[in-house]
């Protein structure tokens, strides 16, 4: 998978000022984002989220899902630390794209759940191969992260490529009536781990 780093600037937030890397995805011409800040190089386990796409939550203020409050939470929580990574990933609709998202929300408002809608539309539940990560976290000199996710292949796509997940971090956040049915399907069928714990509560070494 060649994933080729361009360029890296500063990126000022309401939390920070963060360090933003560009990579191009060669084979698909996709292009991902990475923002760092501090020292992520020195070999410690550091903050990191790897962040999937999601326009219409991240950018557009939709309450059917989780993603623009984890995002949020994520960039907070690595501004708190001053030090970590997140990997802004063009993984749009969990692999299938913006209009095929629009398509099965469609469904979804006609009674299907998240993963039966891309069913129905031919898609696996959930086509992201995070492969791409790796070359990104080379560049950056990231061996080993504590990862904030609810999503158990994530973990294990991490660690099937050779980088240590030292520590998992829940990031439940967002949750209300629009996006109730979505979470419960997430974790009955897609086997995220959405209990009742704050990040506050979470046990060094729960991975
Ligand atoms: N196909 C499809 N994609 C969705 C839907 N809702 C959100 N997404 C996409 O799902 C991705 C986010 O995946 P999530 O399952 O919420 O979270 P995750 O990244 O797997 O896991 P966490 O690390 O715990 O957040 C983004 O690419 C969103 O665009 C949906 O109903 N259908
Ligand atoms: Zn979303």
């Amino acid at each position: 998978m060649t994933v080729t780093f361009v360029a890296s600037s500063q990126l000022p937030t309401q939390w920070g000022t963060f360090t933003m890397h560009g990579f191009l995805e060669e084979a698909t011409g996709k292009e991902h984002v990475v923002l760092t800040m501090g020292n992520v190089s020195d070999g410690q386990p550091v903050l990191g989220r790897l962040h999937s796409e999601c326009l219409t939550g991240d950018a557009l203020f939709s309450l059917r899902c989780d993603c623009g409050f984890q995002l949020e939470a994520a960039l907070k929580a690595i501004a708190d630390e001053g030090r970590g990574a997140l990997l802004y990933l063009r993984q749009e609709g969990r692999g299938i794209g913006l209009m095929n998202k629009i398509r099965a929300y469609h469904l979804q408002d006609g009674g299907a759940d998240t993963v039966e809608a891309n069913e129905l539309l031919g898609f696996g539940a959930d086509q992201r191969d995070y492969g791409i990560c790796k070359p990104m976290l080379d560049h950056l000199g990231i061996t080993s992260l504590k990862l904030l996710t609810n999503n158990p292949r994530k973990v294990k796509a991490i660690q099937g490529f050779g980088v240590e997940v030292a520590q998992r971090l829940p990031l439940q956040f967002g949750k209300n009536p629009h996006n109730a049915k979505y979470l419960a399907t997430k974790a009955g069928k897609l086997g995220h781990m959405l209990g009742q714990l704050h990040q506050a509560e979470t046990e060094p070494g729960d991975v």
